[in-house]
């Protein structure tokens, strides 16, 4: 008899999840886990947390949609917080697991997890599945994908044709049973769990009103909002505004978080495209997700050098780490208005387009002379839709450090302030206007040499 653990990670969902089908069709008694890593919450990454109270809130929320939609189907959500190893560990040690099932992952630290839990125990087999790209493993074979640039990883993918998986089924009539785990007890109930987590480890941190639900029921209402709007039809001409629901798709907290798969998304800008009308933007939110798709697999064949100062092009920036000025762009204080605007949306919202996103990167890395990563671990920290590879990934390609081989990028803040926010309505709203004169670096007259 085969019992096996279901470990969810950045894949909270039941729809088109070939690991959660694998595992229902496969085994006789199952359980489902999530551990809460409470070393998200401790500063530790560049002086930052990798989990900061946004994304904790939309965490939140998709674990107890997870666990209502499993009870529909007479399970529930085993949520544990501490080392995610030793959790997994302790659980099957304790319950005879035969089989863990997890997706597969393309963060480096992550992967480093699940090669742990395998060298400790030897006797489970450990199966993982890709639930959070487009296209499989045995479609994308690292080694012999060419990953030097995304244009010739686009063109490579658009000349093969690669057809995106077809969505694997969503209803399994009958579920295999419970792995028989005691009795939920107060002190294990998912909603207990939550609130001891943001009790001890969150503590005072004030939790904003978040404009995303998360969860799969939220993922899929909002994608089925914007595909019934006629917003796809302009995407290209807005996708650079910054501010705006429709402006771009939105799907990118949902996505980070797996409450969604991006086939699932690919195949509804399909049907979009064949019951609405096809053109130049539906085109770019394919080409868009292309992207996405792109800096996955070139995590999964870089790996560490993703966090590497020098990056995957093994060049060191001209930048050093200024804390003060570092301190000034985090808070949204710089002498650019336009900079502080997003900023302060970031910091308010866990949200920014992705165009402040680069010039906000662009300022820290070029005005600000600070060492890129700095930036990126505020970004994991802040942004609710903070996924690995996208992130250090785009980091990287703004600092000159990455896949770029124009190498690097330096926005005119000025121009791009007359190109977004001629009326100054951006600035406005996100309090960007900042009147500090000691508002650059703080250096003291006795730091000065005697000349
Ligand atoms: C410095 C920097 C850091 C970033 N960090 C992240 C991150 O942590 N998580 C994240 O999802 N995106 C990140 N991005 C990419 C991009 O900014 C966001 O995906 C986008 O703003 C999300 O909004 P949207 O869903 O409305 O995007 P849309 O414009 O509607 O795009 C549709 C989807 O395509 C994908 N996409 C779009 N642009 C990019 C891109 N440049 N790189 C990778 N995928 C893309 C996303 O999945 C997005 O949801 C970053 C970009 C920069 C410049």
């Amino acid at each position: 008899m085969s019992k096996a653990l279901y470990w969810f990670t950045h894949d909270l969902r039941l729809n088109d999840n070939t690991a959660l089908e694998a595992l229902l069709n496969r085994h006789d008694e199952v359980a489902f886990m999530f551990v809460i890593n409470s070393d998200w919450f401790k500063p530790t990454n560049y002086f930052q947390k990798s989990m900061g109270v946004h994304r904790w809130q939309f965490l939140k929320g998709s674990l107890k949609n997870l666990h209502s939609q499993l009870s529909n189907h007479g399970h529930r959500l085993i949520l544990k917080w501490g080392n995610p190893v030793t959790e997994i560990m302790d659980f099957v040690e304790q319950h005879k697991v035969t089989h863990i099932v997890t997706s597969v992952q393309f963060g480096f630290y992550e992967q480093k997890e699940i090669e742990s839990v395998k060298a400790q125990l030897p006797s489970v087999t450990v199966n993982s599945y890709c639930t959070s790209t487009l296209f499989s493993e045995e479609q994308i074979v690292t080694e012999q994908t060419p990953l030097q640039s995304f244009s010739a990883f686009r063109k490579y993918v658009e000349k093969q044709n690669f057809a995106v998986r077809k969505l694997s089924s969503k209803d399994i009539a009958l579920w295999p049973k419970s792995i028989d785990v005691q009795p939920v007890e107060h002190s294990d109930s998912v909603n207990h769990v939550l609130d001891k987590v943001e009790r001890d480890l969150i503590c005072d941190e004030p939790l904003a009103e978040l404009q995303f639900l998360g969860g799969e029921q939220g993922a899929l209402s909002h994608i089925c909002d914007y595909f019934s709007s006629s917003a796809p039809l302009t995407y290209k001409k807005t996708r650079n505004e910054l501010d705006g629901k429709y402006n771009s798709t939105k799907f990118s907290p949902y996505l980070a978080m797996g409450n969604v798969s991006p086939r699932y998304i690919w195949h509804e800008l399909i049907k979009y495209e064949q019951s609405r009308c096809k053109n130049e933007s539906t085109y770019w939110i394919g080409f868009e997700l292309l992207w996405r798709e792109y800096f996955q697999w070139l995590l999964k064949s870089r790996g560490k050098s993703f966090f590497r100062f020098q990056g995957v092009a093994k060049s060191k920036p001209l930048t050093s780490f200024y804390a003060h000025r570092f301190t000034q762009w985090c808070n949204g204080k710089t002498k650019y208005p336009l900079v502080n605007a997003c900023i302060n949306q970031l910091n308010a919202t866990g949200y920014m387009s992705n165009r402040g996103r680069q010039i906000v990167a662009s300022c820290l890395v070029n005005e600000l002379g600070v060492d890129w990563r700095y930036g990126a671990a505020y970004f994991q920290q802040q942004l609710i839709d903070y996924d690995v590879a996208s992130n250090w990934g785009n980091w990287q390609y703004i600092a000159g450090v990455g896949v770029d081989p124009q190498g690097g990028r330096h926005f005119n803040l000025s121009k791009q302030t007359q190109l977004y926010d001629k009326n100054g309505d951006f600035i406005k709203k996100w309090h960007g206007e900042y009147d500090d004169k000691h508002v650059y670096d703080l250096v003291d007259e006795a730091d000065w040499p005697n000349i």
